[in-house]
C-alpha cells in the first residue's frame, strides 16, 4: 500500500498508473504537478490526483512513491526541482521511454543516496493518445514493463518498483540500460519515425487529398502512430539519437533494396522478400484459432 503518491506529469501513462492504483484501493493519497495548471485541474477533475500542487518540490515532499511521467527531455529539470525535498527512503521511478538519457539525467540531479533510491522503468503500453482524458486504469494490464535496474540500487527498491508495476496487472522484465535503448529503438522508435515520416511524405504530394481520401484500412493501420504526440517523439529520437540512426539506416539499406527489386522487374525477389516478411509477421501475431469441437468438424 502507497501512502502519498506524487505524480510529476498527468497524462496517458502517469494518469493511468494513478487510476489503476486507486481503482485498486492500493493508494492513499495522490499528490500531482504537471507544467500547466489547466492539466493539474483537469487530472483532478478526472479523479486521477487527489491534490494538484504547485512545484515538483510540493509534489515529492513526504511522499513514499515518486512517479516521473513527463516527456524524457522534461526529466532533468524535473530531477532538479525534486532533490531537496525527497523523502529519505521514497521510491522514485519513471515511465520514459528511452532509459540511458533519463539515467545520466537523475545521476547529474540527485545525490548519491537519491540516485540509489532511483530505479528506472519504461511500460510497453501505451497508445497514439496524451494527456489526462486519455488516460485508463486498464492500460498496463497484461503488458511488458521494462525496469532497468542499477548496481546502486538496494535490492529492496527494486523490488518495490517490481510490485508497484505487477499491482496494477503488468508483467515485470528487467533490462540493462544500453540494452533496452538499442531494443527500443528498433521496435518501437523507427517505427513511430516511419509512421510520421509517410505521413508526412504524402501530405506533401500534390494530389493528397485524394490520397488521403482513398486510403484504406492498410493505412489506417500503418499511420495510427503517426498521430501520437510530437513533442514526446522529438524527446525520444533526440535522446536515443545513437540507437537509432544506425537502425534507420538498417531501415533506409531494406527500402532501397525493395526499390532496386521493382525497378529491375524482379519479381521473385519482390515475392522472396515479402514471403521473408510476412512469415515473421504471421509468427509473431498468429490469428486466435476460432474453437471447434471434436464432434463438429470445421467446415472447409
Ligand atoms: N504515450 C505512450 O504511449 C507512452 C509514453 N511513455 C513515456 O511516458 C512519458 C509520458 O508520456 P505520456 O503520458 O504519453 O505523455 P503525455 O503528454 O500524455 O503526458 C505528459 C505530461 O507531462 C507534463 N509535462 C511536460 N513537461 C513537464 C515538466 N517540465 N514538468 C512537469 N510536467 C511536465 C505534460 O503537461 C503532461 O501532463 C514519456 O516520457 C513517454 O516517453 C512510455 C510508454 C508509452
Ligand atoms: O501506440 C502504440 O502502439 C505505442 O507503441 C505506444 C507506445 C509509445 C511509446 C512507448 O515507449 C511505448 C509504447
Amino acid at each position: 500500500m502507497i501512502q502519498r503518491l506524487a505524480l510529476i506529469g498527468l497524462g496517458l501513462i502517469g494518469g493511468s498508473l494513478s487510476l489503476a492504483l486507486k481503482q485498486r484501493g492500493l493508494v492513499g493519497e495522490v499528490v500531482g504537478y504537471s507544467r500547466q495548471l489547466q492539466t493539474r485541474l483537469r487530472a483532478r477533475e478526472l479523479g486521477i490526483i487527489d491534490r494538484p500542487v504547485d512545484s515538483v518540490a510540493e509534489a515529492v515532499a513526504g511522499a513514499d512513491v515518486v512517479f516521473v511521467a513527463t516527456p524524457v527531455q522534461a526529466m532533468a529539470g524535473v530531477f532538479r526541482d525534486m532533490a531537496e525535498a525527497l523523502a529519505p527512503n521514497a521510491l522514485i521511478t519513471d515511465g520514459g521511454s528511452v532509459k540511458g538519457a533519463v539515467v545520466a539525467a537523475a545521476k547529474a540531479a540527485l545525490s548519491t543516496a537519491q540516485f540509489a533510491q532511483f530505479v528506472p522503468g519504461h511500460p510497453i503500453a501505451g497508445t497514439e493518445r496524451s494527456g489526462p482524458d486519455a488516460a485508463f486504469a486498464e492500460l498496463f494490464e497484461n503488458h511488458r514493463i521494462i525496469l532497468t535496474p542499477m548496481p546502486e540500487n538496494a535490492a529492496d527498491q527494486v523490488r518495490r518498483a517490481e510490485d508497484l508495476w505487477r499491482s496494477v496487472g503488468a508483467q515485470v522484465e528487467c533490462m540493462d540500460v544500453a540494452h533496452h535503448d538499442h531494443i527500443l529503438a528498433a521496435t518501437s522508435h523507427l517505427p513511430h519515425v516511419a509512421a510520421f515520416s509517410l505521413v508526412s511524405a504524402l501530405s506533401r504530394l500534390e494530389e493528397r487529398y485524394e490520397v488521403f481520401r482513398y486510403a484504406a484500412g492498410g493505412f489506417r493501420d500503418f499511420s495510427r502512430i503517426a498521430s501520437s504526440d510530437p513533442a514526446m517523439w522529438r524527446d525520444i529520437c533526440l535522446t536515443n539519437r545513437d540507437e537509432l540512426l544506425p537502425m534507420l539506416d538498417h531501415y533506409l539499406a531494406e527500402l532501397q533494396q525493395m526499390r532496386g527489386l521493382i525497378d529491375h522487374r524482379d519479381g521473385a525477389g519482390i515475392e522472396q522478400m515479402f514471403s521473408g516478411a510476412k512469415a515473421v509477421r504471421d509468427a509473431l501475431y498468429r490469428p486466435v484459432e476460432p474453437k471447434t469441437s471434436a464432434a463438429e468438424p470445421a467446415s472447409e
